[in-house]
């Protein structure tokens, strides 16, 4: 059995490691400790079981949610982990800086008359580098509305008016949203990207990963990928959110007790009355941070909530699978989230695990709101909370960056709960915060120079995005703490990293 250590910063770990949860099996609870102790603890990673079928025929054994959605995919009975299956893709995302090089994978390949399988199954997404005048970027985009035209394809979501976003009724925004709001995340099927993110669409009870561009060009061509057949850890949340924590908490908690590699090439699947009170939105934020676990997918099973949400997206028939109560997992984590609090990660990685309130020292030059992971409706609504309650203006500056075309009509429409009517963007421009800019993922990875909020200088910014590494927002000497929109609105209010409760009472 692997053992890993892990430095925890004495962030709180109510966090409860139940290793070789099998059916029959009683589980032993492997760690307890308490938000007063800071000490280095050494975690135990996840135990890896030989997973060969029942023979005898006395053990039944079932399947997960992710291996259920494999076999279906793959037109087998039944899958088990480690196996490689061939798996019918039913879309495929792609935007402006992966798209063109899987586009020539395809010509090259397939040939320069070849037809993509399927043009309603291949989502095309410009969201990273739009709004800059660098050339080369701009020529991506152009690259993505060639082959939408050459193709055919159905759902492009084309920017022409880069000067005025809004004048693009076409224009979506960052992906991982976008294929939420049109319809293309739907429980049971797999969605492949050239994202990292993709894993954001297991919150539907899809399977939902990354690609290259190689398997991407592949793709394009037969519809097929080859996959390996991932483990899965069980992540079992209970208990009342309190009014202080959001999914980005959650998420940070998770990564920070298993590390940047403690979900390597595994299934993260998410239960628990935490997780079944959670909205789609706060869900998605929960699953598009597993990659930041090294994670393959994380999932969540589609309930009431996902199919009220779905309701007016899609037409396209679906199935939704559910895990086996004697379905094998690797490993199981229980966490009682009534006893988290808020967190940040500290630069230069997403596990580097603190306590918002142990960080008060920490003096901040920026705050920035946006991306997939912290740019959604309800991150902004969380957000608009926080500076709600203080007549304070923000300290430092703030940049509001939404997700997609229909967060920013959401900034100016949806009434703030408990504001009397107001929206977001009022508030936002009462506390000073900057003025809202036109949806991309820009900032949030670096990008051209001259891209909207891109730290160009040495600065310390706290983020609600999803990667804090050397450069990852632009200059290599930046320093990100990531954080939750409570924790982001709350520390721009004081120019410090602050624990939002300061600000809720
Ligand atoms: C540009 C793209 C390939 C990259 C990813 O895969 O995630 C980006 O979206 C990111 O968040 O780092």
């Amino acid at each position: 059995m692997a053992t890993s250590s892990l430095i925890s910063s004495g962030a709180s770990l109510f966090f409860n490691k139940i290793s070789q949860k099998d059916a029959g099996v009683s589980p032993a609870q492997v760690i307890t400790t308490s938000i007063q102790q800071k000490k280095i603890l050494s975690v135990m990673a996840p135990q890896t079981s030989e997973r060969k079928p029942s023979t005898t025929g006395s053990v039944k054994t079932g399947m997960t949610m992710t291996e259920k959605i494999f076999a279906r995919a793959s037109e087998k009975s039944k899958v088990s982990p480690g196996e490689n299956v061939w798996v019918n893709v039913d879309v495929l995302m792609t935007h402006d800086v992966c798209g063109p090089g899987a586009i020539g994978v395809f010509k090259k390949e397939f040939g320069d008359n070849a037809k993509v399988w399927d043009s309603e199954k291949v989502v095309l997404i410009p969201d990273h580098y739009i709004f800059t005048s660098d050339e080369r970027a701009n020529r991506n985009v152009d690259i993505l509305r060639d082959f939408a035209n050459e193709q055919n394809i159905k759902y492009f979501y084309d920017i022409t008016d880069r000067g005025n976003f809004k004048a693009n009724p076409d224009y979506k925004g960052v992906c991982h949203i976008a294929l939420a709001q049109e319809g293309h995340c739907r429980p049971g099927e797999v969605l492949v990207g050239t994202d990292s993110h993709t894993c954001t669409a297991g919150a539907f009870g899809q399977f939902a990963t990354g690609i290259g561009n190689t398997d991407a060009g592949f793709a394009l061509g037969t519809g097929k990928l080859l996959l390996k057949v991932p483990p899965t850890l069980r992540f079992v949340l209970d208990g009342e959110m309190p009014d202080y924590l959001l999914a980005k908490d959650l998420i940070l908690q998770i990564i920070g007790e298993i590390s940047v590699s403690g979900a390597t090439y595994k299934a993260m699947e998410f239960v628990g009355s935490t997780v079944e009170s959670l909205s789609m939105e706060e869900r998605m934020t929960l699953c598009n941070m597993v990659v930041e676990a090294g994670g393959k997918n994380g999932i969540i099973q589609a309930d009431a909530t996902t199919f009220k949400y779905l309701e007016d997206k899609t037409s396209v028939p679906f199935e939704p699978v559910y895990s086996d109560t004697q379905a094998r997992y690797v490993a199981e984590y229980r966490i009682d989230v009534t006893k988290l609090e808020p967190l940040v990660a500290k630069p230069h990685s997403p596990d580097n695990r603190g306590l918002a309130r142990e960080c008060k020292d920490v003096k901040l030059d920026r705050v920035y709101i946006g991306s997939c992971t912290g740019g959604k409706t309800e991150d902004f609504l969380a957000a608009a909370k926080v500076l709600l309650a203080s007549d304070d203006k923000v300290k430092v500056p703030t940049f509001i960056v939404p997700a997609t075309q229909k967060v920013w009509m959401d900034l100016y429409t949806v009434p703030v709960p408990g504001s009397g009517g107001k929206t977001c963007s009022q508030i936002f421009e009462r506390a000073g915060c900057e003025p809202p800019n036109s949806p991309s993922c820009g900032a949030c990875v670096g990008g051209p120079l001259d891209i909207y909020a891109r730290m160009n200088e040495p600065q310390v910014c706290l983020s609600t995005t999803n990667r804090n590494f050397p450069g990852r927002m632009g200059n290599k000497e930046g320093q990100i703490y990531l954080a939750s929109p409570y924790t982001a609105a709350a520390s721009a209010l004081t120019g410090l990293v602050t624990d939002p409760r300061e600000f809720m009472h």
